[in-house]
């Protein structure tokens, strides 16, 4: 079970039409205490997310050299393979001991066959794209009713330009000195959602600076907003500070991610309800492509 500081909450299956009341006070409460929450009953088809990590698996297994033939080759397409020490999370740490494909817009790159290890891959991976993007919109979509928001305000920004799928691999440690998998990092954008196989190792800070690990529940959704709510929101939301240890390092360790960030040209500045009377906005406007890229820009040295 979460522990205190990262709730349980029941989304109700998130049909349409369902009042989303309720669920936008729960997710800005847990947003606002920790960044971090597990949500159950989304309503996600659990087949796409199996068929994800299935492909994910055996992409991942493949020879090094047909891994490379589709590496990541720069921060503005933000697609392809990373291999095993190219990223840093925390820009001050040593290299995250992992690998991973991300597909950043992935509808838009469907027709490239090029960006893709093969047909079956991509169809789960764009099946999975589309169920985690209207899923985050709901979220937002709630989210932004409990800020006294137009509603479709955040659907209008995150309109899939910056929405990345991110299939993650730890791979095992045998021996030896132990490496991070991820080192200390926030997410960048919006809402981050997450999937894991069951193996435990990601851990988020409290308030009081302790590590507390988020449960490995496979069954859950783990979602964290990320920097740019936090601005957008004036520092109400949390962007809480999270890293993957090596708990089980016997065996591999699979997670899929999705982040759901602004588009490019979006200004994100503190909205008017978060800003208290008589007082200046916590942050400056910036870009979302600004914080992006600077962000990206410092995980890839
Ligand atoms: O794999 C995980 O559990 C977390 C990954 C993560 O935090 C990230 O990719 O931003
Ligand atoms: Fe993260």
């Amino acid at each position: 079970m979460p522990g205190p500081s990262i709730p349980l909450i029941d989304c109700g299956g998130m049909r349409p039409g369902a009042d989303r009341g309720a669920l936008g006070q729960a997710l800005c409460a847990a947003a606002q205490d920790s960044g971090f929450m597990c949500l159950r009953n989304t309503g996600l088809d659990a087949a796409l997310l199996q068929n994800a990590f299935t492909s994910s698996k055996r992409f991942f297994a493949l020879a090094d050299a047909d891994k490379e033939t589709l590496r990541y080759r720069d921060i503005q397409r933000n697609h392809g393979y990373v291999a095993l020490g190219q990223e840093a999370l925390d820009p001050l740490a040593s290299a995250d001991r992992k690998e991973s494909f991300t597909m950043r817009d992935a509808l838009r790159s469907a027709s490239d066959v090029t960006a893709w290890p093969g047909s079956a891959f991509r169809n789960d991976a764009l099946a999975l794209f589309a169920a985690a993007r209207a899923l985050a919109e709901g979220l937002l979509d709630a989210i932004g009713l409990a800020l006294g928001l137009q509603p479709g305000y955040f659907a209008q920004r995150h309109r899939g330009e910056n929405q990345t799928l991110r299939f993650l691999h730890y791979p095992p440690q045998h021996g030896g000195d132990l490496a991070a998998g991820a080192g200390a990092h926030t997410d960048y954008g919006s809402l981050t959602l997450l999937w894991q196989d069951g193996n435990p190792g990601l851990e988020v800070r409290a308030a009081d600076g302790a590590w507390v690990p988020v449960p490995a529940d496979a069954d859950a959704v783990v979602v964290n907003t990320g920097d740019l709510l936090e601005r957008w929101s004036n520092g109400r939301f949390r962007s809480t500070l999270h890293r993957v240890r090596p708990l089980q390092p016997w065996r591999s360790r699979y997670s899929i991610a999705f982040f759901s960030d602004p588009d490019d040209a979006v200004l994100v500045s503190s909205l008017a309800g978060c800003v208290p009377v008589g007082q200046p906005p916590a942050y400056a406007p910036i870009t979302a492509r600004d914080h992006i890229l600077h962000k990206l820009a410092a995980s890839y040295g």
